[in-house]
């Protein structure tokens, strides 16, 4: 499996510009409603992202007398399954107050996923809203490689269109299916994730989810009981040299990092248990020989590619917006819309959440890890 990230698949709007005759390539973009939201690859260099103490948003819902009130006012709640992803019409997101804001947050992390449809009014917002919306759920994270709208740093964005050439990281695999879970090679990687897209092809390019709370509960006891005694390094190395390489927009705005987090992780508001590894970034396991280490990381991970029956798939219709726990859940993007040639435009909001806690019953981790 290549070691590229469905993160990377970000195409610059002047790698775009290259492709296509300046004169034609300005007008597509110009007549484009998101030109302001096109990526851009900064040069700016960023400093070690530094330890913060993470105040769960879903924690102060837990004391709520109802903490689905938010969803008083739709028109349809609908479970897409029966362990992961919601599906919702009728609430507008823009409207929340910082109580149902809450609320979601913990609504997400109970259902891993929920997909609200007719966001218009949130979409068109803008970045400074995006901003202010994220950054109740934690700190923002500022990808060190992808392309963001210029000036705002915090916005990852992923970008194709007619003339962009930026899936050649899947040219020599069968799929492009490539499970993860956000940047997990951070000390603190992201929890609640806000994802929309602004423009999307009419059929395909969905998003593929999964529950990693359901993945390890199909597991024996006695498996789950020795995966709760390790711990995985999980790497920023690849993402950054495949940048450097020059296929993506060729910056590397932070060094990157590796850190160790436990093979099974405990959510700090729900208490549910979750697999925390994934093929993208997780790279071996701590204190294994090395045959082993493989060995259990192919496991995990052809468990995780199998297990169609604990995942959701998310089609894209316009003004769509989905949050995910990206604690408890994985997912890909599917690339199946390239003879199209039409454009896909999408945004994430990545606020950063606690350093993952061990299991229960599980290992220690010592603060230098
Ligand atoms: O484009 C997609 O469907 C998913 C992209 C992705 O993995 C991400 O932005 O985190
Ligand atoms: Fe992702």
């Amino acid at each position: 499996m290549s070691s590229t990230s469905v993160e990377t698949q970000t195409e610059s709007a002047s790698t775009t510009l290259k492709l296509r005759g300046a004169t034609d390539a300005q007008k597509y973009q110009e007549e484009y409603r998101y030109s302001h939201l096109l990526p851009v690859f900064s040069q700016d260099h960023y400093p070690p992202l530094t330890p913060f103490e993470h105040h769960d948003p879903g924690r102060r819902a837990l004391n709520h007398p109802n903490p689905r009130s938010f969803l008083d006012s739709a028109t349809s709640v609908t479970e897409l399954t029966p362990n992961l992803g919601t599906e919702v019409h009728g609430i507008n997101l823009r409207a929340l107050d910082s109580d149902a804001r809450d609320q979601l947050a913990l609504e997400v992390a109970r259902r891993g996923l929920v997909v609200f449809r007719d966001q218009q009014e949130f979409i068109d917002a803008g970045p400074d809203f995006y901003r202010e919306w994220g950054s109740h759920f934690g700190r923002l994270h500022i990808h060190p490689t992808s392309g963001h709208p210029q000036g705002y740093p915090e916005i990852h964005l992923v970008y194709r269109d007619a003339n962009s050439s930026f899936n050649f990281e899947i040219e020599d695999s069968i799929t492009s299916t490539v499970w993860h879970s956000d940047v997990s090679y951070e000390l603190q990687p992201p929890g609640l994730t806000t994802f929309f897209l602004l423009s999307q092809p009419t059929t395909g390019g969905d998003t593929l989810f999964t529950s990693q709370v359901s993945t390890l509960k199909k597991l024996s006891p006695q498996f789950v009981a020795f995966l709760k005694t390790l711990k995985a390094v999980h790497s920023g190395i690849e993402q950054a040299n495949f940048s450097r390489s020059g296929k993506r927009g060729g910056i590397v705005r932070r060094d990157p990092v590796e850190h160790v987090h436990p093979l099974v992780r405990r959510h700090p508001v729900t208490g549910e248990e979750a697999l925390y590894v994934n093929r993208q970034f997780t790279r071996r396991i701590l204190g294994l020989k090395r045959e082993e280490s493989e060995t259990l990381l192919r496991f995990l991970y052809d468990h995780i590619d199998k297990g169609g029956d604990v995942q959701a798939r998310v089609h894209w219709t316009p003004n769509t917006v989905v949050l995910w726990d990206n604690r408890v859940t994985a997912h890909s993007a599917i690339v199946d819309y390239g003879e199209s040639k039409e454009r896909r435009h999408g945004a994430r909001i990545t606020p950063q959440a606690e350093r993952p806690i061990p299991a229960l019953d599980g290992l220690e981790l010592s603060s230098d890890q």
